[in-house]
């Protein structure tokens, strides 16, 4: 039989989730100027500060910078001619960062602090004849975008702006037979994009295109010895990728298809006790993407002490209750 690549779970892993350690490393993270992170994550400053700003919101934690500073960021973000929000100040517009910018907003209620309209003109702006979305100027085609470009506009109630059923129409195209979704049509099926596409189709109602046991299947599929899934077959798990499928498992009615306590068990192992934080895998170095993946993870296998999540947004419940948004659940 082929081997499975796939990894140990350490037994001196941790086993329960170090609270207050992640915390500390979500509002230290990146400051120590002289530590390699500093610079590096330049690119995706914006996208940063949703994960880790969602991290805290979901453990009931308060970001050490004040909520006004935060605000301001995003506004200064904005590009005024284009509407987009950039990563960073004198970076390019992107819809991967507008879509955090206005996540963090609707997080705080603050989506009075930038123009809208703006925004709603620069997603418009990326939808392409063929219904699809590039991601921003330079025109690069991805089902990301699509996800994300509804995302936004379903967080403004904004979804009249663009051509819905066009839209719909090229994300049928990039199904492929084994109900799984890639990056654009033909291409190969992968948890990140099967998010994209589920979750695609949870914001606009359209649950029904997918034969839900077929994907839900090949998604279980995922699951490896040690508890952990990982996003193709042949790879090895990812605590990311534990957001991936189980949020599209959510979505699909489909979630207690997966064993969901060694899962738990791997995704524990994921978190570094010296400095908190998640990694991809165990004995790794933790970032903000992997801390609120694995947190977000363990508030949909039911961790009490984790604020409920909602497995389309990757918000707090609560906040898309507040916003009165109701994307499709199959049961
Ligand atoms: C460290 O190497 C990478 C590689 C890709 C990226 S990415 O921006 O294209 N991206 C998100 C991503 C972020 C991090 C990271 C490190 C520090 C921080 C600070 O907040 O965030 C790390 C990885 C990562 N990846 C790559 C990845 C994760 N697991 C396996 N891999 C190969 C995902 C990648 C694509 C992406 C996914 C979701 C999303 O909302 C945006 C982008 C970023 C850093
Ligand atoms: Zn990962």
């Amino acid at each position: 039989a082929k081997l499975m690549k796939d990894i140990e779970v350490p037994s001196d892993a941790p086993k329960e989730i170090l609270f207050e350690k992640h915390v500390q490393f979500i509002n230290e993270y990146g400051k120590d100027e002289d530590n390699f992170e500093y610079g590096m994550t330049d690119y995706l400053r914006l996208s940063g500060m949703y994960w880790g700003l969602t991290a805290l919101e979901l453990i009931n934690a308060q970001p050490s910078q004040c909520k006004d500073n935060i605000i301001d960021y995003v506004k200064k973000c904005q590009d005024t001619n284009s509407g987009g929000i950039s990563a960073c100040t004198g970076h390019d517009p992107h819809i991967l960062h507008t879509l955090c910018g206005i996540q963090i907003l609707a997080m705080y209620d603050r989506v009075d602090a930038i123009d809208v309209e703006g925004v709603v003109k620069y997603v418009k702006s990326l939808q392409q004849p063929d219904g699809s979305f590039s991601g921003d100027k330079w025109g690069e085609i991805d089902l990301r975008f699509s996800f994300c470009s509804v995302m936004t506009l379903s967080l403004l109630n904004r979804l009249d702006a663009i051509d819905l059923e066009k839209a719909i129409e090229y994300v049928e195209k990039c199904k492929n037979f084994d109900e799984g979704f890639g990056s654009r049509p033909q291409s190969e099926s992968h948890a990140g994009l099967i998010f994209c596409g589920v979750g695609f189709l949870s914001l606009v109602n359209r649950l029904d295109i997918i034969n839900r046991d077929s994907l839900a299947w090949w998604l279980c599929e995922r699951q490896l010895p040690s508890g952990g899934l990982c996003g193709r077959p042949e790879k090895l798990p990812d605590v990311c990728y534990s957001w991936w499928v189980l949020s599209s498992l959510a979505m699909l009615g489909r979630l207690h298809w997966v064993d969901g306590d060694s899962l738990k068990t791997f995704i524990l192992a994921c978190q570094d006790a010296e400095i908190g934080g998640f990694t991809d895998r165990p004995g790794n170095v933790p970032d903000p993407f992997h801390t609120i993946f694995g947190l977000a993870a363990l508030s949909l296998l039911g961790e009490k002490h984790i604020q409920q999540v909602n497995p389309t947004y990757c918000m707090p419940q609560s906040v898309i209750e507040r916003l009165g948004l109701k994307p499709q659940i199959l049961t």
